[in-house]
């Protein structure tokens, strides 16, 4: 996948809670997303291996808001010479266009890309169900539904990926969190007024909760096993096994 650098908030004057995934975030989102979120490219990279570990053939891999097909592509990575099936849900049309591009040398059978909101998609039986940093941006009042039906279209022994950014209650750990953060966002070379810019736009945008209320509402979804497999930061990814 090819990228231009995200400069975005160079230019763009930041109203609060004005962030939208229209055409001119999806021409940088790679470059966004990489740098802005430590430790998302060490999830695509355990991708394949996690997929390989809950591998049945012939079944359904969904991305829950696949944005431009990354964590397509690492599911499919993960069956090899294997044959399933690959279905991308994302709502705006400028991430979905990208991502056809970057996923053509997928056939037909193999892969699916649905414009449309995960609030009215009907999911089919799936083996794995990926949300990379997608249920942050679902309303508060209807996570819960969701992750119901994400349950109950997962194979028994499926599992759902699930990586969001995290809220912390103790504001000590949530100041700590957002001073490295920033750092790490100074690091990767974005101005002082880039970020501000950032956190303005995806103020109420992006709705952060807690781990203890994330592990909470995966049980009460039904989900068995739920843990941690990798955080860096306030970005955590879990697994839910049904
Ligand atoms: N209601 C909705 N219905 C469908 N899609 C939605 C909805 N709300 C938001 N989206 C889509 O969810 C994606 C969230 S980005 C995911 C990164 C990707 N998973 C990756 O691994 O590269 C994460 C981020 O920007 O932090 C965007 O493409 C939205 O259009
Ligand atoms: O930039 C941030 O602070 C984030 O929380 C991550 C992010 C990445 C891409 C789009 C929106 C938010």
């Amino acid at each position: 996948m090819t990228d231009q650098k995200d400069t975005l908030f160079k230019t763009v004057d930041a109203l609060p809670g004005s962030f939208k995934f229209d055409a001119r975030v999806a021409a940088v989102f790679e470059d966004m997303i990489s740098r802005s979120v430590p430790g998302y490219q060490q999830i695509l990279q355990l991708l394949p291996t996690l997929t390989r570990t809950f591998f049945k053939p012939d079944s359904t891999y969904y991305d829950l808001g696949c944005s431009l097909g990354a964590g397509l592509l690492a599911m499919h990575a993960g069956f090899g010479e294997r044959s399933a099936q690959l279905i991308g849900v994302d709502n705006s049309s400028a991430m979905l266009t990208k991502a056809q591009q970057n996923l053509s040398h997928l056939d037909q059978e193999t892969l699916r890309l649905s414009l449309q909101d995960l609030q009215d998609t009907e999911f089919d039986r799936a083996q794995m169900i990926l949300m990379n940093f997608t249920l942050q941006f679902i309303p508060l009042a209807d996570r819960h539904a969701l992750m119901a039906r994400v349950y109950a279209s997962l194979h028994p022994g499926g599992v759902l990926v699930l990586s969001e950014k995290l809220k912390f209650s103790d504001p000590h750990t949530a100041e700590l969190m957002a001073k490295i953060h920033y750092q790490y966002k100074k690091d990767q070379d974005y101005s002082e007024l880039e970020i501000s810019k950032k956190r303005d736009a995806i103020e109420d945008v992006l709705v952060p909760e807690t781990l203890e209320d994330h592990i909470a509402r995966l049980h009460s979804a039904g989900f068995k096993t739920v843990t941690p497999w990798i955080q860096n930061l306030q970005f955590i990814s879990l697994l839910a096994v049904k």
